[in-house]
């Protein structure tokens, strides 16, 4: 099966081009075993592209312990990149159909002409706990204490089609993501388990985040928790509308915008190489 591994500030996937390729197993067990190091290529999950009549393609993305997610901020930047590489995609704008709808993104081009980045459309976010899902009171979920590992923390919580839990803190490099994450990830507020993000507003316009994700691990950026960071900043009083985000493997620019009230997400791709997978063990 052929591959190409690309990632968007870090966030590394295996893209598997489902027009012209068939898996070798089902996509949740072919998650666990390119994602794998050593044994495996070493991702932070699978993405597999396959036809769709109301888009340029669809997107379905796995975790790396195998669990399909409804959308992927990073990913579908990628996606629409390869889609248009391939020829699936005609024009700049490409249209993508994800498990949380269709997103629609906006090639651009990089400093030397070629349309690496990209500015998508991530829709509203969602901030109704029950639609989260979270379970906690009321109709919004801002600034909610949570419990986990002997430490009362104040998340708020947020839907950009896959669940996010923000805790604002100090200084996210020192703060302990590796230990806290997974007890939050899994805590009982969220019965689908949530991705968490730990983030420091250092400016009306500049936010540096790190983040747990749900089924991956802590990842080097995450472009729906980018979101979901930034909505939580704007909803708790603590930053602009649109700020550069920072991640420990790059910067994504974030616009919620007042008039449409969508979310705007604009960052780079870069192809790291193609390949085959032969997946002897
Ligand atoms: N771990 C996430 C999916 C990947 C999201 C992230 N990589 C992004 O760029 O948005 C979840 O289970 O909802």
């Amino acid at each position: 099966m052929k591959f190409t591994k690309m990632h968007g500030a870090g966030n590394d996937y295996i893209y598997v081009d489902g027009f012209r390729e068939r898996l070798p197993m089902p996509a949740e067990q072919l998650a666990i075993a390119v994602s794998r190091p050593h044994f495996g290529l070493g991702s932070d999950g699978l993405i597999v592209l396959t036809p769709c009549a109301e888009a340029d393609g669809r997107m379905r993305i796995y975790n790396n312990d195998g669990s399909e997610a409804m959308m992927c901020g990073n990913g579908v930047r990628c996606a629409a990149r390869l889609l248009h590489e391939w020829g699936d995609a005609k024009g700049d704008e490409v249209r993508v159909m994800t498990n949380a709808g269709l997103r629609t993104i906006k090639l651009l081009p990089d400093a030397r002409g070629r349309l690496t980045r990209g500015r998508v459309d991530m829709g509203k976010p969602v901030l109704r706990p029950a639609d989260i899902p979270a379970a906690v009171p009321g109709e919004r979920a801002v600034g909610v204490p949570l419990t986990a590992g002997g430490q009362t923390l104040r998340f708020t919580c947020v839907s950009m089609g896959n669940p996010h839990a923000v805790c604002f803190v100090e200084d996210p490099d020192q703060f302990p993501v590796t230990e806290l994450g997974p007890l939050y990830e899994r805590h009982a507020a969220f019965p689908n388990r949530c991705n968490i993000e730990f983030a420091h507003v250092s400016g009306p316009e500049e936010i540096h985040m790190r983040v747990w994700e749900r089924g991956s691990g802590e990842t080097l950026a995450c472009g729906t928790g980018a979101c979901a960071v930034l909505v939580a900043a704007v909803l708790n009083g603590l930053s602009e509308r649109a700020v550069d985000m920072y991640l420990p493997g790059g910067q994504l620019h974030i616009l919620w915008d007042e008039a449409d009230g969508h979310v705007y997400m604009t960052g780079p791709t870069s192809i790291t190489c193609t390949g085959e997978w032969l997946g002897d063990e």
